[in-house]
């Protein structure tokens, strides 16, 4: 008989994303599915930045309903063939897993869960079979923006409770106080930065510390605050959560990590938020509010194809004004132009409120009729029939 658990492997790369992605598709896979999830993880010790609840020195723990499991080379702890095996990311799954796939009596439904990509090519790639040695195939899954893709990560009645949360201004400004960030009045416009390294950073910081309004960049330790050294009285490993630093009109604010949920909360609580990558480039369009994406750099700047598909299909129904303005804007930051990235912000400031109705307006022509984990669970399904 085939054990009904779904196992999901993920190697840490260099960043949150890959362990982003796959803990909130195991959370939603087991509490709105039903399903028993095995989380293999080869670095604990990051995901529990993003997961404070981790313990990472156990080799297994459950959380939230999730059993996570130390993923150590060689494998020390039993694999056991369940119903699915996903790799995420194309990492190299464990020589005893694959060993364990080609003994089992029913293998499981073996899928690569790949990037996200608003790239036309991608529906055509979907859900292609890929033959493996002992005769199983393995699937690409591929997440998209279209019918044809294997769809986006949302959670069934997050786009409620956001709503919800943004109509009564008193939650954004107790999330700023139980997260230490003092001196941020109902007026003020605040911006959250999570991106990497880019000049482009120094130069907005110039031009909101000069503007007329009162500004507060709520930015966690880590990789912005490299590009802002200049600006700061200690070494970025001194900031402390809460710090604040006062620059003109502009408040930069040292914001401790929160877990994915209160990540969430901030974004839906900012005017504008700066992201990257992959999981927080999503949930910055399902926060509703306009957004710059930082995108992961790629070998031969091959992630600015990938930021012009995005962007032409988020800028598809949206004034060729605002939408050139919102382009420009995207463009400058990630190719660290100081000057035109200031120009743009200008610019875009002007067209506030149509792109504040268009982000409220993105995440249903976006998500379409139904959710990545939905999706995934019924390719399963015509996979195994
Ligand atoms: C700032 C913050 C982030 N997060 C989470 C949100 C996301 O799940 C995660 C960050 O992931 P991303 O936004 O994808 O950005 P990232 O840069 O960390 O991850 C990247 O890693 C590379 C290896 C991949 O190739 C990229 O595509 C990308 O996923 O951290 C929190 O949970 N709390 C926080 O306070």
């Amino acid at each position: 008989m085939q054990h009904s658990h779904w196992d999901i492997f993920c190697a840490v790369v260099d960043n949150y994303g890959d362990i982003g992605v796959t803990w909130r598709l195991a959370r939603q896979l087991a509490s709105e599915h039903g399903i028993e999830v095995n989380l293999w993880v080869d670095d604990l010790r990051s995901f529990g930045h993003i997961l404070p609840a981790l313990d990472p020195k156990l080799p297994c723990q459950m959380v939230e309903g999730i059993r996570v499991l130390q993923w150590n080379t060689p494998l020390d702890q039993p694999y056991v063939a369940g119903e699915v095996l996903i790799e995420a990311f194309a990492c190299e799954l464990p020589d005893e897993v694959k060993q364990a796939v080609r003994d089992a009596a029913m293998p499981p439904c073996w899928l690569n869960l790949e990037y996200l990509s608003a790239e036309d090519w991608v529906e055509g790639c979907h859900g292609l079979p890929s033959f493996q040695p002992g005769g199983i195939n393995k699937y690409f899954y591929m997440p998209g923006f279209s019918a044809a893709t294997g769809g986006l990560i949302c959670e069934t009645g997050l786009f409620e409770t956001r709503a919800a949360w943004q109509a009564d201004s008193a939650n954004k400004m107790a999330l700023f106080q139980k997260l230490g960030l003092g001196g941020i009045q109902a007026e003020d416009k605040v911006i959250s930065v999570f991106s990497y390294e880019t000049e482009a950073l120094p130069a907005l910081c110039e031009l909101w510390s000069e503007g007329q309004q009162r500004v507060h960049a709520l930015i966690p330790k880590g990789r912005s605050f490299n590009s802002l050294k200049a600006l700061l009285p200690c070494p970025v490993e001194a900031l402390t959560p809460g710090q604040r630093i006062e620059l003109g009109m502009l408040t930069l604010h040292v914001l401790p990590m929160t877990d994915q949920q209160g990540y969430d909360r901030l974004l839906w609580s900012c005017d504008f938020n700066i992201v990257r990558g992959e999981d927080s480039f999503l949930r910055a369009q399902w926060a509703a509010r306009p957004f710059i994406w930082h995108i992961y750099q790629q070998e031969e700047d091959y992630h600015l194809v990938k930021l012009e598909a995005f962007m032409q299909l988020y800028c598809d129904n949206l004034a060729s004004e605002i939408a050139e303005c919102w382009r420009n804007l995207n463009l400058s930051f990630n190719q660290q132009q100081a000057t035109a990235v200031q120009q743009h912000w200008q610019y875009m400031d002007s067209h506030a409120v149509p792109l504040l109705a268009h982000a409220r307006q993105w995440p249903i022509d976006a998500l379409k009729t139904t959710d990545l984990a939905t999706r995934l669970v019924q390719f399963v399904k015509n996979s195994l029939r």
